[in-house]
């Protein structure tokens, strides 16, 4: 349901006081119609998607891995070179169930269907606890540009949190998602760590390097004027490895490290976006690449996505694995506590892949 007039913005200026702290989000904006991109949303051009290239020219594209046959060496050595050269690639047969990704999508439409006041209940005012959020854009306070998008993040603590902390309308598909990844996220990561001669993942290890979860549902509304502004700025993740559920209508560009040019992740039917992150890069001591990666906006439909963060806990000091520097290898990365690391890069706009610099010797 559009927000009535009384509710409505009346002037440019409390576009920010509708979106943020009324809680319409930029959703409550896109339903009320407007012809033209507000102001605050207008990137600066180097940050803009440059809507003249010919993308169809471009023949890079990250790897789609078929994960059917579990024990070929091929596999492994696919997973391994795709971590290393792009930081992404595309798994099919994962062994996550369709309907499972089809439920969490369905659910992602219903909770930002639901009225403001009602999503509201789960911003940083209003829902009791740091591991419950909705929210728009990034970090609204430090931005000096919006970026087209809400979110619902949740840290998984335990199914007894989630029941009582996560709204009810997409909790039991989100738990279902995370719990159902298990098993892929495991098999990826002793493929990445074996390529690294990390033979034992003890629990010390496992811990480190799942031992935290964070689901984000993302909604991404149409929007006015897409080729002004972005839907996620340029960023890297701060996890290890993150788990992307996207939709079928497309705007997910990855940084290609070799030519800096970006290339677009098209929708693959029943596939899983993986991606390494911060934390992963750290740990391999940059033998793992966590690759700048960003969203369009879009002027015909709204798109969703559904990451899944897999993270070391709070608590752990990240830094190279001693697998890594034994040999005498130069660490490039100090050790640092996650959550520290994790405040850095919340605290701040998204900027490209400054954060990881919080850890360079
Ligand atoms: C996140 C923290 C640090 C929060 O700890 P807590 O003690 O509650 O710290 P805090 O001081 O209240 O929060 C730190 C700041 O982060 C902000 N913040 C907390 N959670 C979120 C969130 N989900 N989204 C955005 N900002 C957040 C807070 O607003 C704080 O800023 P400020 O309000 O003080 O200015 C803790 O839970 C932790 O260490 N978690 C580790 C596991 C984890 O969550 N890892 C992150 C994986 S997420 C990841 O890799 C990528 C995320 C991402 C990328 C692009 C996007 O566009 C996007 O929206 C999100
Ligand atoms: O929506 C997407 O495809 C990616 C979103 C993303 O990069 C993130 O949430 O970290
Ligand atoms: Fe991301």
């Amino acid at each position: 349901m559009a927000p009535s007039i009384s509710m409505t913005p009346s002037n440019p200026l409390d576009i920010l006081d509708f979106v943020v702290n009324k809680g319409h989000g930029v959703k409550g904006l896109a339903d009320l119609g407007l012809k033209t991109l507000p102001h605050q949303y207008i990137q600066p051009p180097q940050e803009r998607f440059d809507h003249t290239s010919n993308e169809e020219l471009n023949e890079d594209s990250i790897p789609v891995i078929d994960l059917s046959n579990s024990d070929d060496p091929k596999v492994a050595k696919a997973v391994c070179d795709a971590a290393q050269k792009w930081g992404f690639f595309q798994i099919i047969n994962h062994g996550i169930p369709i309907h499972v990704l089809g439920n969490v999508k369905d659910a992602t439409h219903k909770f930002f269907e639901l009225p403001a006041e009602e999503k509201k209940k789960y911003s940083k005012e209003q829902s009791g606890t740091n591991n419950v959020r909705f929210g728009t854009s990034f970090t609204p306070e430090a931005e000096k540009a919006l970026e087209w998008k809400d979110y619902l993040s949740l840290f998984f603590v335990s199914d007894d949190e989630a029941a009582s902390l996560w709204p009810a309308i997409c909790r039991n598909e989100a738990l279902e998602y995370i719990r159902s990844s298990e098993t892929v996220v495991k098999r990826l990561l002793k493929i990445l760590m074996n390529g690294l001669n990390v033979k034992d993942i003890d629990s010390t290890k496992e811990s480190i390097l799942m031992g935290s979860k964070r689901i984000n549902l993302n909604y991404y509304p149409k929007c006015p004027n897409p080729e002004l502004t972005v839907g996620v700025g340029r960023h890297s993740d701060v996890s290890t490895l993150t788990i992307l559920l996207q939709d079928d209508i497309g705007g997910l560009y990855v940084r290609n490290t070799k030519t800096m040019e970006w290339v677009h992740v098209p929708p693959v039917n029943g596939s899983l976006v993986i991606n390494v992150g911060d934390a992963l890069q750290i740990m391999s001591n940059g033998k793992y690449k966590s690759v700048e990666h960003r969203v369009t906006a879009n002027g015909n439909d709204s798109r969703i996505s559904v990451p899944i963060f897999v993270n070391p806990r709070p608590s752990d000091i990240i830094g190279p694995l001693v697998e890594m520097v034994e040999s005498g290898e130069k660490p490039i990365y100090k050790h640092v506590l996650y959550s520290d690391y994790v405040k850095h890069f919340f605290r701040k706009a998204h900027d490209g892949k400054a954060t990881i610099d919080f850890a360079k010797v």
